[in-house]
Formats: structure tokens, sequence, C-alpha cells
């Protein structure tokens, strides 16, 4: 069992200091409550302002970084979100976890840029997978729009995944799509997916939280509301395992027929 926490929190636009003050305690009440692996949302230091990522995106040696892997090591759990990524002027929408040795064992850059967001003039599309290591289980992390592409995410789930993380920053005109593509995404990889969304507004949205642990059979394990939530849900991944030897759809593909 591997007991997580999902914070759903609201974001100050463009203001990391604020943020991370924001989300200190939150994790520290996360911790307090038994959380091994805590999640956050997309973005979580900076939201949406990506005209201003030049000044308030950080290298990966940056203070938000550094603070993640000092928590993790300190409370002994891992912790995950997508952070603003300068990489030498080239910027990227990044998630990191960190374990509870304080390693970073995570670093993935979105791959499909949501244009509806403006994210494509500003940022740097990545090139790579985010499978990981949690404890002794393969999982995978994405970011909000990518649920949109059930191929990217069979993609991780043929190299293993038994478990996915979602971080997002999804508006509330479309929070039954959240549910239904997580929904979705679940049952037909009969994986946990385990998603975080914000609350709160910024100049052009407002989001819809709703975030949400659904198993692999597709039954919703715990979901929050809309205002600010520790969610808390405890997973067993070995479940994947029962589910996909009862209906064994990953033997039964015939990928010969897909190109
Ligand atoms: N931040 C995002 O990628 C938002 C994706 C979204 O809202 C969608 O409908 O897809």
């Amino acid at each position: 069992m591997t007991n997580i926490a999902i914070i759903q929190m609201d974001i100050a636009f463009g203001n990391p200091d604020k943020n991370r003050s924001i989300a200190l305690p939150l994790i520290e009440e996360a911790v307090s409550k038994g959380a091994e692996f805590i999640l956050l949302p997309e973005l979580w230091t900076t939201g949406y302002d990506l005209s201003r990522f030049d000044e308030i995106a950080e290298t990966l040696e940056g203070p938000t970084h550094k603070m993640l892997s000092e928590l993790a090591q300190k409370h002994g759990v891992t912790i995950a979100g997508s952070v603003a990524e300068d990489d030498h002027g080239e910027y990227y929408n990044t998630m990191v976890a960190y374990n509870r040795s304080g390693d970073r064992t995570l670093n993935y850059r979105k791959a499909h840029l949501f244009r509806l967001m403006d994210e494509e003039k500003f940022l740097n599309s990545g090139h790579h997978k985010g499978n990981f290591i949690l404890e002794d289980t393969l999982v995978a992390g994405v970011i909000c729009y990518d649920i949109r592409f059930p191929e990217w995410i069979r993609t991780h789930m043929l190299n293993g995944a038994r478990g996915l993380f979602v971080v997002a920053e999804w508006p509330k005109p479309r929070v039954e799509h959240w549910r239904n593509l997580l929904i979705s995404r679940a049952i037909e990889n009969q994986s946990f997916v385990i998603a975080c969304n914000r609350i709160g507004t910024d100049q052009n949205n407002e989001f819809g939280g709703h975030s949400i642990v659904v198993d692999p059979w597709g039954n919703i394990v715990a979901e929050a509301g809309d205002n600010e939530e520790i969610l808390m849900c405890e997973v067993d991944f070995s479940r994947v395992e029962a589910i996909r030897e009862q209906i064994p759809i990953f033997q039964d593909r015939r990928p010969e027929l897909y190109e």
C-alpha cells in the first residue's frame, strides 16, 4: 500500500515565492496525515504566466527544486509536481519527482503543448517519456493535455507502468472531459490513475479541481470537490496484476493491425 496525498491548491499568478509559502504547510499537513507520496499541480509555482517565464522559470537547481528535495528527504516521502523550467533560455513545463532520499527520479518535459492556453508560443515540447520508480513500482508522470493522447499513455503502459500520475491546470468548463478521460485511461490501461488539478482563477480561466484517484477497474476511489483540499488515498499497485490477468488486454493486442 502507498499512502497518497493530492494537494489541490490555488496558485498565485507568476509568484513563485508566494506559491512555495502556500505549498509548504500543505505538504507538512499531508506528511502529518501519513502521506508517502505527495502530488502537487501543474506549474504550481507560477501558473500560466508564460510571457514572464524568462523571469520566473528556474533551472533544475533552483529554489523550488532545493525545497522539494529537502522536504522529501526530511520527511522520507516522494514529492512530485510540474514547474517552469529554464534550460539556458529554453522554457519547458517540467514534471519532477524527488524520492525519500531527496534524489530527483523524474524529469519529464510536457510533450503535448496546449494551444488554447498559448503554451506553444512560449514553451518547447519535451521528447522523453516520464517513467519513474516509486519504491518498487514502475509508474509514469504526464501533464494535463497529455491525457487526451491515449497512444502516449499506452506507450508508458507498454513499458510496464502500473500507475499514472497526472498534474493539471484544467479549466472548469471542461471538468467532465477531465473526469471521463482519466476514467477511460484507467480502464483501457488497467492502471491506477492519480490526478491533481488546481483550483482558483487566472485572467483567462477558472480551474475545476476534482482531483481524483481511479483504480484499474475504473472505479473512482477518491475525488475532491472544487475547493482547496488535501485528498488522501491508499493505493495498492499489486491490484493491477490481478485485473490484467482477468482481462488480458496486453496479451490480446494486435499491434500489426494498428499501423
Ligand atoms: N493545461 C492544460 O494542458 C489544459 C488542458 C485542457 O484544458 C484540455 O481541455 O485538454
